[in-house]
């Protein structure tokens, strides 16, 4: 692997573990099935990697969806052995912004350095982070997301888009970001009160049945938490093709006194509607599949409203 091309980490397949003692026959068959995933780990290793193969931006190459693809859902109260900042303050902004956010070591408390202002939430595969990007230049734009596949191919998609412009006056794409984490769990441990200018809620996974509602990624509870880490005037953004989850988040946005929602004429108006409309993943897949698209926008008021 050249010293220009990200690895990404890849649990080895060893014979050891997979060979032990057993019949010819069956280890035979044991070795087939060794070669094989052991060819396509090391195909998925040069595959998944974005590939620089020399000068020039039309040499590097953004990684591709389907050497990324997971499960299609991730459960939210699982235990995913992720990592945390204990507090905002303890977050190294920098080794996710590193052109832009100076190393935690170097910040004190007079000097003030950016922080992150808008959040996609299950960002999936960054296709609203990337079109945020350019929208909002000097913003710093963070995506979370729970799936590991998922995060790495965002991962890997900015960092191709980076290069891809590095040599351009603007450097783009050094304001944006992802990280895997569960939004339904740790989201005060990286941003501080009032921090949060959007959030967004983009085709969140439905969670049809009845008893699983307490996963979707509204709630009474989470709406709380949301207007915590949004400042007054911030904006929660939701859309989804499906009816009855946009009923649900209507209703839990609409009950709680901290959020109050924009009119029709603002959505139409604003431009973040529109590239959530049609930049993300999810939201091409509908327009293939002429779905509908429900979009609910809802402002963080400045005193609670009962
Ligand atoms: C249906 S996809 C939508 C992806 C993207 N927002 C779009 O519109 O194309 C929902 C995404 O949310 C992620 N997700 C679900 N629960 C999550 C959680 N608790 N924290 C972070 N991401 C989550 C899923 O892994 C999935 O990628």
């Amino acid at each position: 692997m050249s010293d220009n091309t990200k690895a990404l980490e890849e649990p080895n397949i060893t014979e050891s573990a997979e060979i032990g003692s057993s019949t010819t026959e069956q280890t035979t068959g044991k070795r087939k099935r060794l070669d094989y995933r052991q060819s396509q780990q090391a195909k998925r290793k040069e595959l998944k990697t974005v590939v620089f193969e020399g000068e020039g931006e039309e040499k590097i190459k953004l990684p591709k969806k389907k050497y990324y693809r997971q499960r299609a859902h991730s459960n939210p109260f699982s235990d995913h052995l992720l990592e945390y900042p204990k507090s905002p303050n303890d977050m190294d902004w920098s080794k996710l912004y590193p052109a832009i956010m100076p190393p935690k070591s170097n910040i004190n408390s007079k000097t003030a350095s950016p922080k992150v202002e808008i959040a996609d939430i299950g960002c999936g595969f960054g296709g609203l982070l990337v079109s945020l990007a350019t929208e909002f230049p000097d913003k710093l734009i963070l995506g979370m997301e729970i799936r590991v596949q998922v995060t790495q191919y965002v991962e890997d998609r900015i960092i191709a888009l980076r290069q891809q412009h590095a040599a351009s006056e603007q450097k783009l794409y050094n304001n944006i970001a992802v990280l895997r984490a569960n939004a339904m769990k740790f989201l005060p441990n990286f941003f501080e009160k009032g921090q949060l200018s959007k959030m967004f809620f983009c085709f969140p996974d439905p969670h049809f049945k009845a008893r699983k509602h307490k996963a979707r990624i509204i709630t009474s509870t989470l709406a709380s938490e949301y207007a915590y880490l949004l400042r007054p005037g911030g904006v929660v953004y939701t859309i989804t093709d499906v009816k009855d989850l946009h009923e649900w988040m209507v209703k839990h946005l609409e009950e709680h006194p901290m959020f109050k929602r924009l009119s029709k004429e603002w959505e139409d108006s604003d431009k973040c509607v529109q590239i959530m409309r049609k930049d993300t993943e999810e939201g091409k897949k509908v327009e293939r599949n002429q779905g509908d698209k429900f979009v609910a926008c809802y402002v963080r008021l400045e005193k609670p409203e009962y």
